[in-house]
């Protein structure tokens, strides 16, 4: 699981200092889907990316399976652990479909064949057939990319997705889609996701959401839509 204690985190400009997260105290279980819900720079995506290593918490700690984050090989954790998956998708644009997916195995040890075996088989759970898996990602539509994006952070064998906002690019059906998708992973694989996102339906899959305001996490709530 991931608890947050106290932790605090502080944009420091040329000429300002901005406290962006303020006495941010939670925790994230395996098996749950998280929505963090709350206005436009109130330090959502501030947040994730403490969650995902990639900042460092200016106070307060953050527990991943027992070890604070800042004692983690960071590469190894963001490799093998957590996953992100952005709006834009970011997958490779220079590698298939298949090879987008393959990269992770391969960086984590795998043999090419194994690679590519393990690679097919995400694709398939992801609805990204033989003939697809093929094309670049400028040949895929918006929702196929994502689905891609999806079982790339899923080769990294670890079980936490972080999503930010994961739908901002897609139409409602392929969000439909997606949320379908994230919503079975921790329903049937035990992964833990969490999804930042100002998009109502979004949340309401969660099964609790939590509310940023000002940099502070509004009290958990369980999800009142379910
Ligand atoms: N590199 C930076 N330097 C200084 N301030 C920053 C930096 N990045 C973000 N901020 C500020 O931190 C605050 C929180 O930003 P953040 O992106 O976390 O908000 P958010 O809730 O995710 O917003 P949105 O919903 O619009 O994406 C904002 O006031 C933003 O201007």
């Amino acid at each position: 699981m991931i608890q947050v204690n106290d932790v605090g985190y502080t944009y420091q400009t040329k000429y300002q200092k901005v406290e962006v997260l303020k006495n941010v105290t939670c925790t994230f279980e395996y098996g749950k889907y998280y929505a963090i819900v709350g206005e436009s720079g109130s330090g959502k995506s501030t947040f994730l990316s403490l969650l995902a290593g990639l900042d460092t918490p200016t106070i307060g700690e953050i527990v991943i399976d027992g070890v604070e984050i800042k004692n983690l090989n960071r590469d190894e954790y963001r490799s093998q652990k957590a996953a992100m998956v952005y709006q834009s998708f970011y997958l490779f644009p220079l590698l298939t479909a298949l090879e987008n997916v393959r990269f992770p195995l391969e960086l984590n040890g795998l043999s090419k064949k194994k690679a590519t075996e393990k690679a097919r088989l995400l694709l398939n759970q992801v609805g990204i057939n033989e003939e697809l898996e093929k094309h670049y990602p400028r040949m895929l539509s918006g929702g196929e990319q994502q689905r891609v994006a999806i079982a790339r952070a899923m080769a990294t064998g670890g079980k936490i997705i972080l999503a930010d906002e994961p739908t901002g690019n897609l139409d409602s059906k392929n969000e439909k889609i997606i949320v379908h998708l994230l919503a079975e992973l921790v329903k049937k694989e035990n992964y833990m996701v969490i999804v930042v996102t100002h998009n109502p339906f979004v949340a309401e899959a969660a099964d609790r959401i939590y509310h940023m305001q000002d940099g502070m996490l509004g009290e958990e709530k369980a999800n009142v839509y379910l």
